[in-house]
This record gives structure tokens, sequence and C-alpha cells, in this order.
């Protein structure tokens, strides 16, 4: 797959140049440039209010940037609407308005993949591609641990069960990156491991950009991390070095001090 090769060969999945958004007079994403290595966890940290959402909303396109270019695998995505990024293979995952609450878990991963299709099954026609569709949507309930509740309403779901959902309509997409927004927002500590878990078997198959504020999260699962304060990337790094790095540190501790 040419995916494979890519992440074999250390290729960039995700690069962004000069991305910048303002809100009125308040400049939300200043100048951030991002090299994502494909294959990888790749964590955006940062205090409140430092433009991690933002940033993602440019990343997916549910927001226009104000400057700045995005590369998925070397394809450029600036300029492109949300629905074609995703069609590309840059998905966000947690947007929750995108669960139908009175279809069924499966009915549910069956409109995303369908949403999806196009890019892999659009030869065949309708029936078979219906068929196709149920099979992957299958496929991915088992992925995301829901086939035991695959019947179900998702109005019914837990939130940690829900998240999961998320998870999997993002999957169902086919993302070669997947953007997450807060992921182990609102789970307990077992359910955070779940999903720590889940996240950490995608990565065998797409690159994640992971926003997170559970650091343990964060530590357990990222490659890199990169450190938004104020709009603007203040580093880079590995876990450790961005453990270690003193400036870091200080932002964190800037924000504990105002609290
Ligand atoms: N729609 C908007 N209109 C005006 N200002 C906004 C809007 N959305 C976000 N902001 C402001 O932009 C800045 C960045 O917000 P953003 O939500 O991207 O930060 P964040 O790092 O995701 O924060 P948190 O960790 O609290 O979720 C903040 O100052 C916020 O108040």
């Amino acid at each position: 797959m040419a995916h494979e090769h890519a992440a074999a060969s250390g290729a960039q999945a995700l690069s962004v140049r000069g991305l910048k958004k303002s809100y009125g007079g308040l400049a939300a994403t200043r100048d951030v440039h991002l090299e994502i290595a494909a294959g990888q966890v790749h964590a955006i940290i940062g205090p409140n209010g430092a433009g991690k959402t933002t940033l993602l909303s440019l990343l997916s396109g549910a927001l226009a940037a104000d400057a700045g270019e995005i590369y998925l695998f070397g394809q450029a995505m600036h300029g492109h609407a949300e629905q074609a990024r995703v069609a590309a293979g840059l998905v966000r995952s947690f947007q929750i308005t995108s669960v139908f609450d009175e279809l069924s878990v499966l009915e549910n991963l069956q409109v995303a993949v369908q949403r999806g299709q196009h890019r892999s099954y659009g030869f065949f026609h309708a029936s078979a591609s219906d068929r196709l569709a149920r099979e992957a949507a299958l496929e991915v309930a088992r992925r995301v641990g829901l086939e035991k509740v695959a019947h179900q309403l998702s109005s019914q779901l837990s939130h940690a069960a829900r998240r999961r959902l998320d998870v999997g309509l993002a999957i169902a997409c086919r993302p070669r990156v997947l953007l997450m927004d807060e992921p182990m927002a609102g789970m307990g500590h077992e359910e955070s491991g779940d999903m720590i878990a889940l996240i950490q078997s995608l990565k065998q198959e797409l690159t994640v950009v992971l926003v997170e504020h559970d650091m343990d999260a964060v530590f357990a699962l990222a490659d890199r991390i990169t450190v938004l304060v104020q709009g603007a990337v203040l580093a880079t790094g590995s876990v450790d070095e961005i453990r270690a790095n003193a400036e870091v540190k200080l932002a964190y501790l800037g924000e504990e001090e105002t609290q």
C-alpha cells in the first residue's frame, strides 16, 4: 500500500507552512509550521486558549485559514473544502454532531463508510456497494470494540462507547491522517486506558494528530509533541525533550499561576 510505503520511507504525512488565523483582532494561530511524520502519533498540547482546537479546525477545513499551506502526503489541502479533505484522507474525529442518534451503531458506521466509498468501491453498482459497505461497517465496529452493541441505537450508548463510535466513524472514512480532539475528555481511568489502547493500535495503519489535555495519555501515546502557546509553536520534540524543556515548563507554570 502507498501509505505503508510512505511510513517506511519516513515521508511527511502532513506538512503545515505559515498557517494563520485571527478572530477579529485576536491571532489564534500565528504562523504555524508543522511536520508530521507518517505512522506516528503527534500530540499538540498547550494551555487553555493556546489555539489547539483552532489548529485542528484549520487542518480539517472546518475553518478557513487567513494564510498558509497544508499538504497531505505532498498533496495540497489548503483551498479544499472539508469534504474534499475527507475524501483525500484527512479526517477529524470527535465531531459529535456526525452521530445520528436514531440510527444503530452499525447503520451510523455504514453511512460513514458510504460517504468515503467513492475512494474505494465506487466502481461497483449500488447493491454490491451496499453489501460491501455493511461488511466494512461491521469490520470497523469490531475494530473499535463495538461489535456487541452494533445493533443498539446510538442514543443508548454510554459516553465512552459513543466516543469509540466517533473514532469508528472517522476510521470508516479510511483516513490516512486522523485528527483527534480530546478523545479522553469525560472518561474515567479505565475507559481512558481502553481509548489509549485503541489509538495505539491505529498507529499501525495511519498517522494521528492528537489534541489532548490528559498528559498521562499524551506521554503514553505520542512519538512527537508540539507545544502551542498563544497560537504559536513554542517547541516540538520527543516526549523526553518536551518534558525537559525549560520554556515548556514555564508556559505551564505560568498557566497554573494565573488560575
Ligand atoms: N469562534 C471564535 N471567535 C472568537 N474567538 C475565538 C473563537 N474560537 C476560539 N476563540 C479564541 O481563540 C483562542 C484559541 O482558542 P482555541 O479554542 O483554539 O484554544 P484551545 O487551545 O483549543 O483551548 P482549550 O484547551 O481551552 O480547548 C482563544 O483565545 C479563544 O478564546
